[in-house]
């Protein structure tokens, strides 16, 4: 596995690469959920490049772009633990070269919803370096956890409707043993917030057994579980179709939940059969 840093580095490396190449774009701090689409990725592509960069353009001021955990040697091992044969850690100034992109990428409607509500910009910025990436490392499909469900919808959306020819391939969310889906923001947690944010992953499945009476019984049956838990500050609790339109009457739907436990705010969602 090669690591490379600089931009100029990256396109040298880049060119040596063979095959089909699987792109696997991270913000770093990886854990098995990041492992489980780096091997879907080396298991599909000949070659599979993971990138390791914390976008600033799509934190907002207030957010945890400083803070946000940073772990690059134990990253580097998972990476070629995972099947990864190149890893690009650029720093800001060799994805922005010329300063912050005069063009961002539009997400749309769905890009002031949900997430984008509570994260007014995350999605163009988000879009913006995603597409960035696709042109600079040209590979023939993107890997992506279905963890972050709004933004694989609005990946996909962005490579349809700009016809950027590359394949998006969702990745299942893997979670832990008591059902939290790992994500590198559970390291926020206190050891009590820890424990009360389970209720995330139960309510969505109590939820997920609830659709067969319908959206309505499904949020309801998702909503209590998190109302019993306490100190859990639910930002949104939405059941909508597959391609986060409205909830649909029958057929497959998604149940999303964005929640606080003090500063630290986790998302997780499910797929639901209505
Ligand atoms: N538990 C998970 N299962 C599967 N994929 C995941 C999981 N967590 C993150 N991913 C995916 O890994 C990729 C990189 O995500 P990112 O580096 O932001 O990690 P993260 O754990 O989601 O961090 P954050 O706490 O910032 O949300 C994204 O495509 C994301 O959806
Ligand atoms: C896709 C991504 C790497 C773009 O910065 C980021 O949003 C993430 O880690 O999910
Ligand atoms: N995991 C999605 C990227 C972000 O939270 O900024």
């Amino acid at each position: 596995m090669q690591v490379v840093h600089s931009r100029a580095d990256f396109f040298a490396a880049r060119e040596q690469l063979t095959g089909p190449v699987g792109l696997v774009p991270t913000m770093g701090a990886l854990h098995a959920g990041h492992a489980a689409l780096i091997e879907t990725a080396a298991r599909t592509a000949e070659s599979t490049v993971v990138t390791v960069f914390v976008n600033p353009l799509q934190f907002g001021p207030d957010e945890d772009f400083g803070r946000y955990p940073r772990a690059l040697p134990a990253d580097l091992e998972r990476c070629a633990a995972a099947g990864a044969d190149l890893v690009w850690a650029p720093a800001v100034e060799d994805v922005y070269p010329g300063g912050p992109s005069r063009v961002r990428v539009d997400p749309g409607s769905l890009g002031a919803e949900l997430e984008g509500a509570a994260r007014p910009g995350h999605f163009a910025g988000m879009l913006t370096v995603v597409a960035k990436f696709l042109g600079l490392v040209r590979p023939a499909v993107g890997f992506f956890g279905e963890k972050d469900y709004q933004q694989l919808t609005l990946i996909r959306r962005m490579a349809a409707d700009l016809e950027l020819m590359v394949g998006v391939a969702g990745v299942p969310t893997v979670r832990e043993p008591d059902g939290l889906a790992l994500s590198s923001r559970n390291i926020y947690l206190s050891a009590d917030e820890r424990q009360r944010a389970t209720a995330l992953s139960r309510a969505l499945f109590a939820g997920q057994d609830a659709a067969a009476g319908g959206a309505a019984k499904a949020v309801a049956a998702a909503r209590e579980v998190l109302e019993s838990t306490g100190g859990i500050d639910v930002d949104y609790l939405e059941l909508r179709d597959a391609e986060l339109g409205p909830a649909p009457d029958h057929g497959s739907g998604r149940l999303l939940v964005a929640a606080r436990l003090g500063r630290t705010r986790l998302i997780d969602n499910v797929p639901v059969s209505l």
